[in-house]
């Protein structure tokens, strides 16, 4: 067997595309897969990490408002299809897959065009350009949210698959995890983290949140600041007498590596909304108070938190709305209502979808008979 997996821009569209290839492997052993990117992109590495082959195409990402170097994006595009349908020819894929990005585009449609199975995958709750537009051509569309089915006008070809988490997710016990993790079997435990890079705003309000619970019994907190804001965040901390980044019930890191374990011990996570740290959250069935960043395309990170909400799985805080009092707040009233927690930990696992690689991969299969 042979395909072709596509997606690139951002970790979000490239990491869901590497799943889908491990998938494909584990599925068909022997199967070959190569990976199609944008010249110079972030997923050339990534596939080379991954141990796939990798070829490229030169593309410009296009301007949501009208530029003169959209006139250049759109020749490219053409250009790009051109190229995708030589190397698709060159490699004769039994069927290509795309997760979103510019580049899913050119390679995408030229696989349609040519008449080989296709199928995209959309991460967030507000679809991506690139996917709304290649869903007119595919064979088949799985999503990872209920709430992104009616963007997509062929609404027959859809199917809610959810998102593939990396496996480990799902590889620890609560207690195996504390330990792990050197933390106290029992009493709560509160997880914080923007997304990989850390959260400015998070930040700010936690500096006013973890002076509140310090030394506080039956409760810890695993703060993450991200790499390039861990000196501030200490720095500002320190400002409310909170110096060390280990004092008693309270650990500051500039970046969780452990993130399965930690998410396998926590009660509650305060965190951004972005599609790979939700699909985690409910496979894992936390509880959240999601802080979505407000600068993602289109605000998508608001449409996948809300999707959250309104199955009572997390509570929403505007990036605009959040201070540590408010935060502080939500949290002393989370913490105090074991009903209301557990409430939520059900909602959160009842959307969770621990089954979406082999979902996809089946799909994939269904398209090869
Ligand atoms: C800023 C932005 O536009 N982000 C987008 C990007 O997400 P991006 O990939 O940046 O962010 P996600 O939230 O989807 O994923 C973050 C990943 O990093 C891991 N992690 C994070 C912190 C840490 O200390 N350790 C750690 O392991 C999380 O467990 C998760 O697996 O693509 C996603 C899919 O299209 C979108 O939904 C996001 O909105």
């Amino acid at each position: 067997m042979r395909f072709v997996v596509t997606g690139g821009g951002t970790g979000g569209h490239i990491y869901p595309a590497l799943a889908i290839a491990r998938g494909l492997q584990d599925k068909y052993p022997g199967a070959e897969i190569l990976y199609v990117g944008k010249t110079g992109g972030l997923e050339a590495g990534l596939a080379a990490r991954a141990g796939l082959p990798f070829q490229s195409i030169p593309l410009a990402g296009l301007q949501r408002r009208l530029a003169v170097r959209n006139v250049t994006a759109v020749w490219q595009a053409a250009r790009g299809v051109v190229r995708a349908r030589r190397i698709l020819a060159g490699f004769g894929p039994d069927a290509v897959v795309g997760t979103g990005g510019y580049v899913c585009g050119p390679v995408v449609l030229a696989a349609a065009l040519t008449g080989i199975p296709t199928l995209i995958h959309e991460q967030n709750a507000l679809p991506g350009v690139t996917n709304r537009l290649l869903s007119r051509f595919v064979s088949r569309v799985a999503v990872t949210f209920a709430d992104a089915v009616r963007y997509f006008p062929r609404r027959d070809r859809v199917v809610l698959t959810g998102l593939p988490v990396r496996p480990e997710i799902l590889a620890f016990s609560r207690e195996e995890a504390r330990r792990t993790l050197g933390l106290p079997v029992t009493g709560k435990l509160v997880l914080c983290f923007g997304g990989s890079q850390g959260a400015r705003t998070i930040n700010g309000a936690m500096a006013g949140v973890l002076p509140r619970f310090a030394g506080r019994p039956g409760v810890c907190f695993i703060h993450v600041t991200g790499p390039a804001q861990y000196d501030s965040f200490m720095a500002a901390l320190s400002r409310s007498g909170l110096r060390a980044p280990q004092s008693g019930n309270i650990s500051i890191i500039p970046y969780l590596y452990e993130m399965p374990a930690a998410l396998a011990a926590a009660d509650l996570v305060i965190c951004r909304a972005g599609a790979a740290t939700i699909a985690e959250l409910t496979v894992a069935g936390l509880p959240s108070v999601l802080v979505p960043y407000p600068h993602a395309t289109g605000n998508h990170q608001e449409f996948n938190a809300r999707a959250l909400e309104r199955q009572g799985a997390a509570i929403v805080i505007r990036d605009a709305e959040l201070s540590g009092s408010v935060l502080a707040t939500e949290v002393e009233q989370l913490l105090a209502d074991e009903r209301r927690l557990q409430a939520m930990a059900g909602a959160s696992k009842k959307m969770g979808r621990p089954g979406a690689l082999a979902d996809i991969t089946g799909l994939i299969d269904q398209l090869l008979s």
